[in-house]
């Protein structure tokens, strides 16, 4: 039923229209045996017959009201199933959005730590199989309710003809469905392990991918990757749905049987035992005939709707993981400040549970620093030491377990957490490049040319160029894709920018340039900026040096500055002011 309530939840009137089609159409359809039987009876009577044929186009129709009500049904039935249709694949592209739109939005609202536990291979996996699932699930059910009220019309039908009959059925068709749901228990259980297992293929899968490099150089590690973890999911997830296919396949055939059974137990011992008249018995044989369609369509839709609710499940376990961070909608408004203050800051990963919440995960803190505009802060330290930690807690990108972190006096809070980071531009080890330029048409038009006096700075001229707001490739060595994010960032004048050992690709002209041109230009145009870096060469150029150690600031410096700094201009000798 998890499945019913997502898309009453989704599309309360699609739902809605479809399953009042699904239950008229079933209604018209079992009208349409009565009808036949009824139009049968009353050909005994050849003197009324004769008075009730009425010639249409040629041909001979007897029982003309009868025909007239036949005919009118059947075009019910087709119109009502067109239209039926109609809706559903509207209804179940709806929800295929909706879902996909939650997804991302999810995302987007979780924390940095919640979406990096629940990991890409589950929101992949979520966006490739639990959504199609429950659009099948969907698409199942206004066919289920056609199907249910077409086998209690006619077992209605079978109460009018012969009561005890009706019973007999009645009971028949309750036990089958107890070892029914038995069986596709089984099924949905295999079903509900396997998709666990297909997270975990999923996981395998996207190792495979990225790690193409690595396996294809060595036959060893790739023997060993693909028996024991790729080909070890792959047959798991293999063997888990062919055991929960095949209980639902017993299932399905168990319901066929039964129902097989029950025709041929009436057939040919009841009629020995109750007295029908011809007429009788073919009427309940063929409502019997009639109603193993109907049942054959339930039971084969009844698995697709559990797994359908395995998936739902798992997507709602998937968005309880990813609780939304903040309730504030950041305003494009920025808020100016002066100075970024971490007060007593702590924070640990996995320190909000999940399975590898270990009491020694690594943390930082207790730490209290200011990040101040228009200078620049190095944070330096050993690898592991906790430096780009501390960046991502400054970025507003992690929480902090406890202490406070106050822009000028003013608290962050959930409230404002969000208008905070509109004003922070970073360049991470793990920054990701988009493929476009993500501005609106009039900020396009306006910083087009600046984007190409950048491109040209950092002599990405004969490289990269933007057409349209795409990037013309991204085809680029690591230190050039690093140059065009920091083309991007700089586009931007934030409050502060934050480098992730942006130099360490850099050849040294550029890595020159960066420390000695471009830091000292971000903080004349007002921005704090923090730089981590192993550049010791470079430390100098620092208004701040922050040294961490295990998690701790173990000393702040200030730096003499060097006298005479070396003016370097790159290669195409564009002065850094002439890019502004
Ligand atoms: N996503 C994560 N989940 C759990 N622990 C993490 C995660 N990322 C980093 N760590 C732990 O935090 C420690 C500090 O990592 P961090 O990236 O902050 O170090 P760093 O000082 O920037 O190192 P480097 O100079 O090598 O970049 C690491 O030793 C690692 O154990």
């Amino acid at each position: 039923m998890q499945a019913l309530n997502l898309f009453t939840r989704f599309a309360p009137n699609k739902t809605f229209v479809a399953l009042i089609l699904g239950l008229v159409s079933g209604l018209l359809y079992s009208m349409l045996i009565p009808i036949v039987m009824l139009a049968i009876s009353t050909q005994t009577n050849s003197d009324a017959m004769t008075s009730r044929i009425v010639d249409v186009l040629g041909f001979e129709v007897s029982n003309w009201t009868l025909a007239v009500v036949f005919f009118t049904v059947c075009s019910s039935i087709i119109l009502l199933s067109t239209l039926s249709e109609i809706i559903l694949t509207r209804m179940a592209l709806d929800i295929r959005s909706r879902l996909r739109r939650d997804i991302y939005q999810k995302v987007q609202d979780a924390s940095i730590g919640d979406v990096d536990k629940v990991g890409r291979s589950s929101l992949l996996q979520a966006l490739a199989t639990d959504v199609p699932t429950i659009i099948g699930g969907a698409q199942a059910l206004p066919g289920l309710v056609s199907n249910c009220v077409i086998v209690f019309a006619m077992l209605g039908y079978l109460s009018f003809l012969d009561l005890d009959i009706f019973y007999f059925v009645s009971k028949t068709v309750l036990c089958g469905s107890v070892i029914f749901l038995v069986i596709t228990y089984f099924g949905n259980h295999y079903y509900k392990i396997a998709r666990l297992a297909q997270d975990r293929l999923q996981a395998a899968f996207l190792a495979a991918v990225s790690g193409v490099k690595e396996l294809k150089l060595s036959r060893k590690k790739y023997t060993f990757f693909e028996q024991k973890i790729l080909l070890k999911e792959e047959l798991e997830v293999r063997d888990l749905q062919k055991k929960g296919r095949t209980f639902h396949i017993l299932a399905n055939n168990f319901g066929d049987a039964m129902f097989f059974v029950t025709i041929g137990f009436i057939s040919f011992i009841l009629v020995n035992y109750y007295h029908f008249s011809n007429s009788e018995l073919v009427a309940i044989v063929m409502v019997l005939l009639y109603l193993s369609g109907p049942i054959s369509m339930i039971l084969s839709l009844l698995p697709t709707l559990s797994i359908a609710n395995i998936s739902v499940d798992k997507l709602n376990t998937l968005f309880e993981s990813l609780p939304s961070e903040s309730y504030d909608e950041a305003s494009d408004k920025k808020l100016e400040w002066k100075s970024l203050q971490l007060r007593n800051v702590e924070y640990k990963y996995n320190a909000q549970g999940g399975d590898n919440n270990t009491s020694d995960s690594f943390g930082i803190g207790p730490i209290d620093l200011s990040i101040n505009a228009a200078e620049v802060t190095f944070i330096i330290g050993g690898n592991g030491s906790g430096k780009s930690t501390l960046a991502k807690v400054i970025a507003q990108l992690y929480k902090p377990c406890s202490g406070e972190v106050y822009f000028d006096n003013e608290l962050v809070t959930e409230k404002n957490i969000n208008t905070y980071r509109q004003g922070i531009v970073t360049i991470f080890s793990d920054y990701h490049l988009f493929p476009q330029v993500l501005m609106d048409h009039k900020e396009y038009d306006k910083e087009k040319h600046k984007l190409e006096k950048h491109l040209k700075y950092f002599g990405l001229e004969d490289k990269v160029s933007v057409d349209d707001y795409e990037f013309s490739t991204l085809d680029l060595s690591d230190g050039q894709r690093r140059r065009l994010a920091l083309v991007i960032a700089m586009i931007d004048v934030p409050q502060l920018y934050i480098f992730d050992e942006w130099a360490a690709d850099q050849d040294p002209e550029f890595k020159r340039v960066f420390y000695q041109d471009i830091l000292p230009y971000l903080r004349s145009r007002g921005s704090a900026v923090l730089v981590i870096s192993h550049d010791d060469r470079y430390f100098s150029h620092a208004d701040k040096l922050v040294y961490v150690e295990d998690g701790k600031i173990a000393s702040v410096e200030y730096p003499e500055k060097p006298e005479q700094l070396e003016k370097v201009n790159t290669k195409k000798n564009v002065d850094i002011e002439g890019i502004a």
